[in-house]
């Protein structure tokens, strides 16, 4: 089984409070790419759970993708096992989500391989244990979220063309929650706020550009060719287009030796198409 894990970006985010928990309230946009990992699925009858091939920097035990096919072994008590092979393009530490996305996709194939039939909703359930974002890349749709990002109301947006770039740096998801910089007060705002253009930018854009000078070079660079915004918690930097040429044309304008790539907004979930080809 050969499945899409996308990538995503996060058009807006401000952080409203914090739970008890110690988590953050946040609201955000969560847009998906038509762009991302391969996740390659095979089952296996002993029951092992192994990483085929190597992912560097990441080790098979902390990889999201063996976690998640972990848990649900454990949880759901199926006898089964799987090798897992996974394509890497997203970077890693980007704020674009790979890990989780590819968490989400190997619980979707899993409940396909091994014939579970556990819905979307308790699939997200699962998932919110190995990270706030995959409840997001289960559900596979654009979406706005709230909560620590696992409250999802699904939205259709506008078909865009960004153009992604990527310091020299990674972004620490838990040392930027952490900042005393940070505005964590903001007031909430309604989805319309931000499909009706009242509201834009992310809350962890000041905090990252003062912490990390390659992020700020790299804002400084993208404003020659429109309006650069940061994903999640970074340090990867977007600028949207509305067109695959106008993206085409800045990509060429920018300097040679920068890390930078086109990809568009996905018009339809990838991850479920794919999934229907296997139900
Ligand atoms: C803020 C976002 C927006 O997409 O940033 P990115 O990770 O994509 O950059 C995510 O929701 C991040 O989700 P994820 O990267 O899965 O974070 P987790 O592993 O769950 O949490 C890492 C750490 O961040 C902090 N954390 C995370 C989410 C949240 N709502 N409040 C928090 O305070 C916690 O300290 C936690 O230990
Ligand atoms: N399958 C995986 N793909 C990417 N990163 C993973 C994976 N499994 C575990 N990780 C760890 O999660 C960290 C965050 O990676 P990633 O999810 O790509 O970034 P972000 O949370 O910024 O979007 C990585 O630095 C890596 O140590």
């Amino acid at each position: 089984m050969k499945l899409p894990a996308p990538a995503k970006l996060n058009l807006f985010l401000q952080i409203t409070g914090r739970r008890p928990d110690g988590y953050h309230a946040l609201q955000s946009m969560f847009c998906v790419l038509d762009w991302g990992d391969t996740i390659s699925l095979e089952c296996r009858d002993d029951g092992a759970i192994v990483r085929v091939g190597a992912l560097p920097g990441v080790d098979p035990e902390q990889d999201l993708a063996v976690r998640a096919a972990r848990l649900l072994q454990t949880e759901s008590g199926c006898r089964l096992g799987a090798d897992i092979g996974i394509e890497k393009r997203i970077p890693m530490g980007g704020g674009m989500g790979g890990g989780s996305s590819d968490a989400a996709t190997v619980l979707h194939g899993l409940n396909v391989l091994w014939n579970l039939h556990w819905s979307s909703e308790r699939l997200a359930t699962l998932g919110l244990q190995l990270g706030a974002d995959v409840p997001f890349f289960i559900g596979g749709t654009h979406a706005w979220a709230e909560g620590a990002g696992e409250v999802l109301t699904p939205v259709e947006l506008p078909q865009k063309v960004f153009l992604l770039a990527r310091p020299d740096s990674h972004a620490d998801t838990g040392q930027l929650f952490a900042d005393k910089g940070l505005t964590r007060d903001s007031e909430p705002v309604k989805i319309s706020d931000f499909i009706e253009g009242r509201v834009h930018g992310n809350a962890f854009e000041p905090v990252l550009r003062r912490r990390d000078s390659a992020v700020e070079r790299m804002f400084a660079l993208l404003s020659a060719v429109g309006t650069p915004r940061l994903t999640g918690t970074g340090s990867v930097v977007f600028v949207e287009f509305s067109d695959w040429d106008s993206a085409e044309l800045a990509l060429q304008a920018l300097p040679p030796g920068v890390n930078a790539w086109l990809a568009a907004s996905a018009d339809r979930a990838p991850l479920l198409a794919a999934l229907t080809e296997y139900n």
